[in-house]
């Protein structure tokens, strides 16, 4: 059963249409990627799922029961605009949201303690929110998400404002929790986070869901492109639909960007051009990156690479 499924939901802010008739599930031990430019509706998908807001219409299930803050004992949630309490200490920080999720105090604290400790954060363990840098707040409020071991695990853009040392150090909880068996959704602007940890990954544009599937499925809905060295042009050979010069090369070679008709496939391409006796020196196929499918199904210029 998926721990999360969100059936033709919509809401309205007036005259905004922020979500629009979005379905989505989630199921034990996925990472998700959540993915669209600014004003998605992202931030207010997630916000349904915690219950802070309502739908205007269609349903959510969490747990297999609609949303509810006493989920909360079972999610795990770091918002997009971060914000701790700057004058408490970083371990009663994570021990104060461990009670709020109906934790005892002692396992919210040995439980914060080893989080901190694996985010390079135990010598600062009772310094206060406010003696530390904006990343060192922001693992703190990455320990208060996963204090519970939350079987629903939502992050609302959590690579922003880390370093890639830091950046590396959530990758890895991302998929520690998956391991367990957690569900792990996802927002970020940056593609490269997300083809790196994402099984399936939704595209939203404007509220409205662009795409939903694996990032082999994602990279399949552009064609691929190919590199050719050859003397002459490959533009007749079957299966190509376009061969642009690229580059002019030493002793009469040529690069060419090819593009492929639609349904061939690079193989049959490099046969044919064997098979009727056209040289090559290289015949290379680039897949397309998720950030060009984001920007061919999202279009927008935001996106990070
Ligand atoms: N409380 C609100 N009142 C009115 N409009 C809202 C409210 N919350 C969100 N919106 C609007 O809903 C749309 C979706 O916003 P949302 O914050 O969900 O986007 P997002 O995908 O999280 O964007 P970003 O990547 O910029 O954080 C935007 O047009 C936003 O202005």
């Amino acid at each position: 059963m998926p721990i999360l499924e969100v059936e033709r939901l919509t809401k309205r802010f007036g005259d905004v249409l922020a979500v629009d008739d979005l379905s989505f599930a989630v199921e034990p031990g996925e990472i998700f990627g959540f993915l669209g430019g600014n004003g998605a509706g992202k931030t207010t998908t997630l916000r349904m799922v915690l219950d802070i807001i309502r739908p205007s219409s269609g349903r959510i299930s969490v747990f297999g029961n609609a949303p509810d803050q006493r989920n909360t004992a079972a999610i795990g949630f770091l918002p997009e605009e971060r914000g701790l309490y700057g004058h408490m200490s970083a371990i009663d920080t994570i021990v104060y949201f461990a009670r709020l999720k109906g934790m005892a105090a002692a396992e919210g604290r040995s439980h914060g303690l080893e989080l901190l400790a694996r985010f390079d954060l135990a010598d600062r363990a009772t310094a206060k929110i406010s003696d530390m840098s904006k990343g060192m707040a922001q693992k703190v409020q990455l320990a208060t998400a996963l204090v519970n071991r939350p079987q629903l695990l939502m992050l609302d853009e959590p690579f922003s404002g880390l370093d890639p040392v830091n950046q590396g150090l959530l990758e890895d909880e991302i998929l520690r929790a998956s391991e367990r068996g957690a569900a792990v959704i996802f927002s970020t602007h940056v593609m490269q986070h997300a083809e790196r940890l994402c099984d399936r990954l939704l595209l939203l544009r404007k509220g409205h869901k662009r795409f939903e599937g694996t990032l082999d499925q994602a990279r399949a809905t552009l064609p691929a492109r190919i590199t050719a060295i050859a003397p002459r042009s490959i533009a007749a050979v079957e299966g190509v639909a376009l061969a642009e010069p690229a580059a002019e090369l030493d002793g009469g070679w040529h690069e060419w960007a090819i593009t492929l008709a639609p349904d061939t496939q690079a193989g049959e391409v490099l046969e044919r051009c064997t098979s009727s006796g056209v040289p090559l020196r290289r015949f290379e196929e680039r897949r397309a990156s998720l950030h060009e499918v984001f920007v061919s199904l999202v279009g927008t210029a935001e996106v990070q690479p």
